[in-house]
């Protein structure tokens, strides 16, 4: 008996023996491999280790959080990680996470050409944008970018000028309707963004389509359930999602996008072909380009498939639409808490020839030099998008440290851009930043709404201009007001960054000839 006590116990003492030389290597409790330095020295010496709230490491930190929650549960990490000058890594299952806060690291994964895969968190999104271009990778990512490339020309954004013109007139017209009360910018300014993108990409007018309402709340639809899946990791796990989250609803807004984008794609398909064939409509008239015709064409190259250009033109209408409405919002919140500021945009304005936003062209609005530097201090303070995510798709050397295959890695745009090293006092609004001559010495990856290098937004000169003229049309027309106060604002991790209340601002007319 007293043998096979002592032989259980010396058993027992070996076992967990082993299992601390194997935890060394492996992290048993996340059933993955750990990252080690380089140079073989304490991985704690290098980085910060976030602690989990359990033995299973980062586990069960974020699990049922709300979307405030995991943006401040994020934050508190990051603010752990600078207060050392270090980026830091989280354990999950079966994977550790690389947080990169600093530009300086972020410069080696930006232009790394190996590291161009996306991570697990764009999993939520591969049902709506299947293979399209934010999500596909390697050979599939290099061709459609070579073919979507030239939709971005200077010359299309020229013709693209017109249509943000239009909407801006439609958008001052209702703003002139509502002088002088507190408006909800969250219930105005998406619309109008979805409206551009959605004549763009293509070339239809949401406002004249009877389906344009369903279409609209379907996307809506679509991120609420990719936000609640974002804040739970356990709805990663499509079973949990069937069972436990919004999963018919998922599926229903799913179908109701999907048929209104394979709709226009057919209708343009034939105009496309038909305006081959004779340079005009049924009716003798040229169509207005937009950014589906490149992909038409390219179909014809044998470059692209039908399922290929479904997945292109979600991906458009998604990336396309939030992002910059989100820009536009925080912006105008901005000018209405900082009248200086305005007033500065409005004098610029004034200094354009011509009286009318319509007399603008490109070339002038690339003159509003203060205006560009009003919209970068909004992006840099308020990223649209505050985190992108890659994948070591093999064993890789990132930053002096070798990540296991499958390590997911986040680059967080909102912390770098935050950076006291790079932009003193980061948490105040200074548009002069940007002026060319405070920008010189500046870390050349330090201000990134756009990320950076191979995979960076193909859309970023669309969503200047975008956003300029319609900032130039509100200025020239009213003064904003602020009602919103900073202060009380919640930040949400959302597919764009959010926030949890709608941001409200008032506005009075400037020509003072508008009726309340
Ligand atoms: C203020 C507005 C915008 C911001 C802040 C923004 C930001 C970004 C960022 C950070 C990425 C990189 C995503 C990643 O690596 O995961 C990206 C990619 C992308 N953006 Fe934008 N974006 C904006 C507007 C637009 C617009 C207007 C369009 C289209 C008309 C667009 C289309 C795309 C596409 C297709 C990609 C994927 C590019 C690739 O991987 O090759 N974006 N954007």
């Amino acid at each position: 008996m007293f043998i096979i006590c002592l032989a259980t116990v010396v058993l027992l003492i070996a076992v967990w023996r082993l299992l601390e030389i194997l935890n060394r290597k492996y992290y048993i409790l996340c059933l993955c491999k750990r990252v080690r330095p380089v140079d073989g020295s304490p991985l704690e010496s290098k980085t910060v280790v976030i602690p989990g709230t359990t033995p299973f490491g980062n586990n069960f930190d974020i699990l049922q959080n709300t979307p405030s929650g995991v943006f401040n549960y994020v934050r508190n990490a990051s603010a752990r990680a600078q207060l050392k000058g270090m980026n830091y890594f989280f354990y999950f299952l079966m994977a550790p996470m690389y947080n990169v806060i600093r530009a300086e690291e972020a410069e080696e994964i930006f232009q790394s050409p190996k590291l161009i895969t996306k991570n697990v968190i764009y999993e939520l999104l591969r049902p709506f944008l299947g293979e399209g271009l934010l999500i596909s990778t390697d050979q599939k990512w290099h061709s459609r970018r070579k073919a979507l490339t030239p939709a971005f020309h200077f010359n299309v954004l020229q013709s693209f000028l017109i249509i943000f013109k239009e909407e801006c007139m439609k958008l001052v017209d209702i703003l002139n309707e509502k002088i002088d009360t507190e408006l909800e910018l969250n219930q105005i300014i998406p619309s109008f963004t979805l409206n551009n993108i959605c004549e763009t990409a293509l070339g239809v007018n949401l406002d004249d389509l009877a389906e344009g309402k369903q279409y609209r709340d379907a996307i809506h639809a679509l991120e609420s359930v990719m936000v609640q899946r974002l804040c739970n990791p356990l709805f990663y796990f499509w079973l949990y999602f069937y069972l436990f989250g919004e999963y018919g609803k998922h599926v229903k807004n799913l179908k109701i996008a999907d048929d209104f984008s394979q709709n226009i794609i057919k209708r343009r398909r034939q105009e496309f072909k038909q305006q081959q064939r004779h340079g005009s409509d049924d009716y003798g008239r040229k169509k207005r380009y937009a950014m589906l015709d490149t992909l038409l064409a390219a179909e014809e190259d044998g470059q692209i498939d039908h399922q290929g250009i479904c997945d292109e033109v979600n991906t458009f209408m998604f990336e396309g639409y939030d992002t910059t409405s989100t820009c536009l919002i925080f912006t105008l919140l901005m000018l209405s808490l900082h009248e200086d500021v305005q007033e500065r945009c409005f004098e610029e304005l004034q200094q354009l020839a011509g009286d009318d936003i319509d007399d603008h062209s490109v070339f002038d609005f690339n003159e509003l030099i203060y205006l560009e530097c009003v919209i970068k201090e909004s992006l840099r303070m308020f990223p649209s998008v505050p985190f992108i995510g890659r994948l070591c798709t093999e064993e890789t050397v990132v930053n002096g440290f070798i990540m296991p295959k499958d390590t997911q890695i986040n680059i967080h745009i909102y912390d770098i851009m935050r950076d006291p090293r790079h932009f003193p006092q980061p948490n105040e609004y200074r548009p002069e930043r940007f002026l060319p001559e405070n920008t010189v010495n500046r870390h050349p990856f330090a201000f990134v709404p756009f990320s950076a290098g191979q995979r960076n937004c193909i859309g970023q000169k669309f969503a200047i201009l975008e956003i300029k003229v319609l900032l130039a049309s509100i200025l020239k027309n009213f003064r904003i007001l602020p009602v919103t106060r900073f202060e009380d604002i919640i930040f949400e991790y959302g597919i764009v960054l959010r926030t949890q209340q709608n941001v409200k601002v008032k506005f009075i007319s400037r020509t003072g000839n508008t009726e309340k």
